[in-house]
């Protein structure tokens, strides 16, 4: 049992949902002849920013379809707006939300080495889930899923010093040996590199009109043994998370989970908008006799490290307490 559990409060902007992949189990693609096809606008996110900055979140959570630039629709539409590069977008979204006074952690797909040192100055954190090391159907059309791709970019971060939030969905093909192998890939990565902070155990989530959408979902039973397999495997300096949107975690922090990812007051889980976020309420109670603690998206010993830019050290002294988690009570 952990001594305390943790959860962060962002705003999660679904930048764009064009995407290079086609997941098996994915409803946040569009296709760009879609009528939701999107690349939102500065004008856009600016007050979901600040929405988020009024209800007490301190994170901004950037998330994208897949090198979308390869989608000649979308790189037309971004020229237009000004932009010769997604990265050159999201650098300036990032800044923004700085600006606003929320700090950025980005999950964008597989980005190369040049796009992480250009973002590692603006993001606090940044994430890409490993999903698995198996080659499964639910990747075939997703280049970007390739594990060995996967891993390459988890380890540049780790190269770059990027405190990183990884991964593992479960529930979508692999065997229990293979989420053993994904697990002890990610412990081997942080080994070498020590930036790994949190390893989200993620149920698949079966979505109509998928492929996947007949596909049972994983029983609670196989996701304790997944959380416990994960406490085993991992170093103990990585904390376990699972989304309490998307599974009672009661069961799952008494079996080695430790932190509830971020939920958020003023906006929905774009990749599950069918799972509504708990309040804070809800989430004290689904934890019970455990302290919950709020964090910020980058974990105390990475603050206490001093792995974040300077452009950023101002508004994590805002943020922080001496202990490097939230500075004010987690009042809902
Ligand atoms: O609302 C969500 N947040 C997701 N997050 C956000 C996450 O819960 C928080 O941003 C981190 O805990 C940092 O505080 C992810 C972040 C990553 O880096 C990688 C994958 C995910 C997945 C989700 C998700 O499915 N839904
Ligand atoms: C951001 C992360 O969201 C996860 N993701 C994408 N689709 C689903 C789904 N149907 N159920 C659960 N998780 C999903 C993937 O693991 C992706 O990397
Ligand atoms: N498209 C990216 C990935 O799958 C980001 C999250 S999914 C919407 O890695
Ligand atoms: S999960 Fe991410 S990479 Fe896969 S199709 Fe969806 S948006 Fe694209």
């Amino acid at each position: 049992m952990p001594e305390f559990v943790t959860f962060s409060r962002n705003v999660f902007i679904p930048v764009t949902n064009i995407c290079r992949n086609r997941c098996g189990y994915c409803t946040f693609r569009r296709d760009p002849d879609h009528p939701e096809a999107r690349l939102m606008s500065a004008e856009e996110i600016i007050p979901i920013l600040k929405n988020g900055k009024e209800a007490g979140c301190t994170e901004a959570l950037f998330v994208f379809g897949e090198y979308a630039e390869e989608v000649p629709e979308y790189k037309k539409e971004l020229k237009e707006m000004g932009y010769d590069s997604t990265i050159e977008y999201v650098t300036e979204l990032c800044e923004l939300a700085i600006e606003k006074g929320l700090l950025p952690h980005t999950n964008a797909g597989i980005l190369s080495r040049h796009e992480l040192e250009m973002l590692k100055p603006l993001n606090i954190s940044m994430g890409l889930m490993l999903e698995t090391t198996a080659e499964l159907k639910a990747h075939s059309e997703s280049p970007g899923k390739a594990p060995s791709k996967r891993i390459e970019m988890i380890r540049t971060a780790g190269e770059l010093q990027i405190p990183f939030t990884t991964g593992i969905l479960v529930g979508i093909g692999e065997s229990n040996e293979d989420r053993k192998n994904s697990l002890e890939a990610i412990a081997d990565i942080h080994r070498e590199f020590g930036h790994i902070q949190e390893v989200i155990i993620q149920n698949f989530m079966p979505k109509p009109d998928t492929p996947m959408a007949d596909q049972v979902p994983p029983t609670k039973e196989e996701m304790v043994r997944t959380v416990s397999l994960a406490r085993d495997i991992l170093p103990d300096d990585v904390a376990v998370q699972v989304a309490p949107n998307l599974i009672e975690p009661r069961i799952l922090i008494e079996n080695g989970a430790s932190d509830l990812g971020g939920i958020s007051p003023t906006t929905i889980d774009w990749i599950n908008p069918e799972a509504e976020w708990p309040g804070v309420v809800e989430l004290q109670e689904m934890t019970g006799e455990i302290p919950l603690i709020e964090r910020l998206p980058i974990y105390p010993q990475y603050i206490k490290k001093g792995w974040y830019s300077n452009k950023l050290s101002g508004l994590i002294t805002e943020l922080t307490d001496k202990n490097g988690f939230k500075r004010k009570s987690n009042d809902p």
